[in-house]
C-alpha cells in the first residue's frame, strides 16, 4: 500500500494569472487547433481539429446528427457503441454521406403520400427538409421539396397530398453537380431559396445545400472534413467484440476509434490496440484510456494508442468514485499525465495527445483544462443539452425545457453485460435531465469567444503556446463564495 502525499484536485478549484497581453494577440489571432492523433515531435498531427472539443462516448450524447453538428464547426463526435455492431456502422456511414455543406438525402416521400404523412416524417427526422421522389425512395426520380413551411393545418387538409403544396422541380433553381459552396450560396441568394437542389446530368440529385450550412461555413470555415469532404467522425469500441466491430467501423468510414472504458489500465486494451496496429498499420487511429496517472498514459502510449484519454470519476453523471472508491481529481490526473507525455515525445520523438474527458461544468473549466496542458476535451453533459443530441426533450416541473442524459453505466443504457454482471447488480452512472439549451453552433460560437478571451488575457494566441506559459494557482473555496456573497442575483426579477 502507498499513500500519495497531495490531495487530488479538480478543475473548481484552479484560476489562472494573466500574462502580458502584446499588439500581436488579439481574438482574430488566436488559433485553437489541436493535434488529435500521435504523430513524430515537430511533425503535423495527420488529423487536427480547429475546435479541441469533442463529443463523449455515449448514446445519450452522440448521434449522426450531433456529429454532423460538432464537425460543422471544427470539432468531432465518437458515436457510442453499446449498440449493435451494424448499427453503430450504419451511423458512421450516415455521417460519411455528409459533404461539408453539401447534406446527402436521405428523407424521402412519394407525391401521393398526405400532409399528416409527411409532418410525422419532418417531427421524426428533425429535418427541415424532405425530398419528393416519385417512388419515396433516396434512388428514385426527383420531383420537388417539401418543408413544415409549405403547409399549415388551419389552412391545408392533413389528407391533402404532398403533390398539392411540395415546390416542383420546375419552380425551383437547382446547381449542376460540381458547383462549389460559394456559387451555390450565390445561387441561393439569386433565387430566395433556402435549399439548393444539386442535380447530375440525369437529373437524379446528388446533394442539398442549405442556407443555413451556408451560413455556419461562413462563421467557422473550420469544419473538420477528410480529403473528401465528407465530415469526420470518431466511433468508441470496446476491448471484448472489437475483433468484428473495427472491421465493421473502418469498412463504414470512421475517421478514429477510442476505446470507451472507465478504466484503460489494462492488458484488454493493450491487445485491443495491437490488434489495430497488426491489422492495418497506422492506417487506423485508436485513442484508449481512460487513465489517471503517468503509469497508465506510458502503458497506451507504449502500446501504440494514437491518443490517451483522462478522467476516472469526474463526469457530471459518474458515480463511480462512490461506487468503486476508485478517482482522481481531474486537475491533478493532467497535472501528472501532461509532463509524461512531453517526457515521452522527448524520450521517443513521439507526441501522443492527451484528452481530458469529463467534469467541465463552466465554460472556464475548459480554458483551465487545457491550461493544464490537455490537447482537447471530451465533453458529455455539454453536447447533452443542444438540439441535436439524441435524447428526449422534455417539460420539468418549472416549466423549463430539459434534455434527458444518463451515464453508460446506469441502467438505462443496459450496459450490463459489459460488467460481467448478467443482470445489473450495481449502477455506475446517473440517470437524469440537463437544462435544454438550443443549437449546439449557438453556444460553442460562445464557449470559443469565451475561450479566446481566456487566451488573450494569458498572452496566448495558441493551444501550445498556452500550455507552455499559463500560470495556474489553486485557490481556496472562499475565492468563490466572495463573488456572490453580498448582492443578491437578479436572475428571475419579478415585476411589481
Ligand atoms: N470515465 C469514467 O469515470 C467512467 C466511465 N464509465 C463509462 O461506462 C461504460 C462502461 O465502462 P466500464 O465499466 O469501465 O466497462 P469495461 O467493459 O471497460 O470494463 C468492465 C469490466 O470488464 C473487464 N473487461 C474488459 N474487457 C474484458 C475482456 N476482454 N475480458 C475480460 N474482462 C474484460 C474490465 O477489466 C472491467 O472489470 C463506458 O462507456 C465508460 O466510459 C463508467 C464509469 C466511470
Ligand atoms: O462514472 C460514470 N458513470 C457513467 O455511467 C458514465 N457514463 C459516462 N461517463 C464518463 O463521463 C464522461 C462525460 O462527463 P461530463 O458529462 O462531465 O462531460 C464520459 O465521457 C465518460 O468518460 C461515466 N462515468
Ligand atoms: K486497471
Amino acid at each position: 500500500m502507498r499513500i500519495l502525499p497531495e490531495t487530488s484536485r479538480t478543475f473548481g478549484e484552479y484560476l489562472l494569472l494573466p500574462n502580458l497581453t502584446d499588439e500581436t494577440c488579439t481574438p482574430d489571432q488566436v488559433d485553437l487547433s489541436a493535434p488529435l492523433v500521435r504523430h513524430p515531435v515537430g511533425q503535423q498531427s495527420p488529423i487536427r481539429i480547429a475546435t479541441p472539443m469533442v463529443s463523449a462516448i455515449m448514446g445519450a450524447v452522440s448521434s449522426p446528427r450531433l456529429a454532423i453538428a460538432l464537425a460543422q464547426v471544427g470539432g468531432l463526435s465518437f458515436l457510442h457503441q453499446n449498440q449493435p455492431i451494424d448499427e453503430q456502422a450504419a451511423m458512421v456511414a450516415t455521417v460519411k454521406r455528409h459533404k461539408a455543406g453539401f447534406r446527402h438525402n436521405d428523407v424521402n416521400i412519394k407525391p401521393s403520400a398526405t400532409l399528416h404523412e409527411a409532418d410525422l416524417l419532418i417531427n421524426e427526422s428533425r429535418q427541415d427538409v424532405i425530398v419528393v421522389t416519385d417512388d419515396g425512395t433516396p434512388s428514385g426520380r426527383f420531383l420537388g421539396l417539401i418543408t413544415s413551411r409549405d403547409y399549415n393545418f388551419h389552412r391545408h387538409q392533413p389528407n391533402d397530398s404532398v403533390q398539392s403544396r411540395m415546390l416542383p422541380l420546375a419552380d425551383l433553381v437547382t446547381a449542376p453537380r460540381g458547383t462549389s459552396l460559394e456559387q451555390a450560396n450565390s445561387l441561393l441568394w439569386d433565387s430566395r431559396q433556402d435549399v439548393l437542389p444539386v442535380l447530375d446530368t440525369t437529373g437524379q440529385l446528388t446533394a442539398l445545400v442549405q442556407r443555413r450550412d451556408y451560413e455556419l461555413h461562413e462563421q467557422f470555415r473550420t469544419e473538420s472534413v477528410d480529403d473528401d469532404k465528407r465530415f469526420r467522425v470518431g466511433a468508441g469500441i470496446n476491448t471484448r467484440d472489437y475483433q468484428d466491430r473495427i472491421p465493421a467501423l473502418v469498412e463504414a468510414g470512421a475517421d478514429v476509434l477510442c476505446l470507451d472504458s472507465s478504466d484503460g489500465f489494462s492488458v484488454w486494451q493493450q491487445r485491443a490496440v495491437t490488434f489495430v496496429r497488426e491489422r492495418y498499420g497506422d492506417t487506423v487511429r485508436i485513442g484508449a484510456g481512460n487513465v489517471v496517472d503517468a503509469r497508465g498514459f506510458r502503458y497506451l502510449a507504449d502500446a501504440g494508442a494514437d491518443f490517451v484519454k483522462v478522467g476516472i470519476g469526474g463526469g457530471s453523471i459518474c458515480i463511480t468514485r462512490d461506487q468503486k472508491g476508485i478517482g482522481r481529481g481531474q486537475a491533478t490526473a493532467l497535472a501528472e499525465i501532461v509532463p509524461a507525455r512531453d517526457a515521452y515525445a522527448e524520450k521517443t520523438d513521439m507526441y501522443v495527445p492527451v484528452c481530458s474527458d469529463g467534469g467541465i461544468i463552466h465554460d472556464s473549466h475548459m480554458a483551465v483544462a487545457l491550461a493544464f496542458g490537455a490537447d482537447f476535451l471530451m465533453l458529455g453533459r455539454y453536447f447533452a443539452r443542444f438540439d441535436e443530441s439524441p435524447s428526449p426533450k422534455v417539460r420539468g416541473a418549472g416549466g423549463q425545457i430539459l434534455k434527458e442524459y444518463w451515464g453508460e453505466g446506469s441502467a438505462r443504457a443496459r450496459n450490463a453485460a459489459r460488467y460481467g454482471q448478467g443482470d445489473m447488480v450495481f449502477e455506475e452512472g446517473v440517470d437524469g435531465y440537463v437544462n435544454y439549451s438550443g443549437a449546439l453552433a449557438d453556444s460553442v460560437k460562445v464557449t470559443l469567444t469565451k475561450l479566446r478571451s481566456t487566451m488573450i488575457s494569458c498572452g496566448s494566441t495558441s493551444l501550445r503556446q498556452f500550455h507552455e506559459t499559463a500560470v495556474l494557482e489553486a485557490v481556496s473555496q472562499q475565492t468563490f463564495v466572495q463573488n456572490s456573497e453580498e448582492v443578491d442575483r437578479n436572475d428571475r426579477p419579478t415585476v411589481v
